[in-house]
């Protein structure tokens, strides 16, 4: 039991609480045990979990990839303490569009885009790109942040990371319609800042090829 926590998500695999740490605002994120599986197992797999997140979760800091800065990982308890991050989500954002100007609209593609390319120049795959998982962060005036590395790992390749990209596709697409020109100006700015970004963005004409095949075929 966490001291003074309010629960604000929970999640099939995780829950998300908000508590002060150290005096300030924390987010403590504790994933749970599977009773189904071997408790030896469960063990083993929930921990290595909450390491692989803070690990990818830390490489994108040193990276100075805007990610919440981790306070403190408890693998006995499967708990991750990280910075609160005051702002809206990209979904909040995109479902009332009110008062948005096109430019700020554009402003908002471009960080993203710029942030994922710099996420894959150092391999780090996120795993679970959706709007949801892309916050703007008050203080800054709304630049984007990325959180939930979950089911984040580190890979070297183009595939990996070209699936990467269509999960946030198929994420804009269900969720915000009309958003290709939004979703056209991401890919540009991924375009002009990873590293094999050329090479990822073809592949992902492949991988959506596949995802069509796939939704014919039913
Ligand atoms: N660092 C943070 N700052 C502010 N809010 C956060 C932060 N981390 C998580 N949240 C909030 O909690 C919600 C759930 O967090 P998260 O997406 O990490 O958990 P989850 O989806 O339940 O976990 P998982 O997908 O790893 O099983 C987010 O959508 C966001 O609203």
């Amino acid at each position: 039991m966490i001291h003074n926590a309010q629960l604000i998500k929970q999640g099939a695999e995780a829950k998300v609480y908000l508590a002060p740490f150290c005096q300030r605002q924390t987010i403590i994120k504790e994933r749970f045990t599977k009773a189904y599986r071997h408790p030896t197992l469960d063990k083993k797999l929930t921990s290595r979990r909450v390491v692989q997140e803070a690990r990818c979760l830390s490489r994108c800091q040193k990276a100075r990839i805007d990610t919440p800065t981790v306070y403190m990982v408890d693998t006995e308890n499967y708990l991750i303490y990280m910075e609160y991050i005051e702002g809206c989500s990209v979904r909040e954002y995109l479902v009332t569009p009110e008062g948005q100007t096109d430019a700020a609209q554009t402003k908002v593609a471009q960080e993203i885009g710029r942030a994922l390319g710099l996420m894959h120049n150092i391999d780090v795959v996120h795993g679970d790109l959706t709007t949801s998982n892309l916050l703007m962060r008050n203080e800054t005036g709304g630049s984007v942040v990325l959180i939930d590395f979950g089911l984040s790992y580190v890979s070297q390749l183009i595939e990996d990371k070209a699936v990467d990209l269509y999960v946030l596709e198929r994420a804009f697409s269900s969720t915000h319609p009309n958003t290709e020109a939004m979703f056209e100006q991401i890919l540009k700015a991924y375009g002009e800042s990873g590293k094999a970004s050329k090479q990822i963005l073809k592949k992902l004409e492949d991988v959506r090829m596949r995802g069509r095949k796939r939704s014919m075929l039913g």
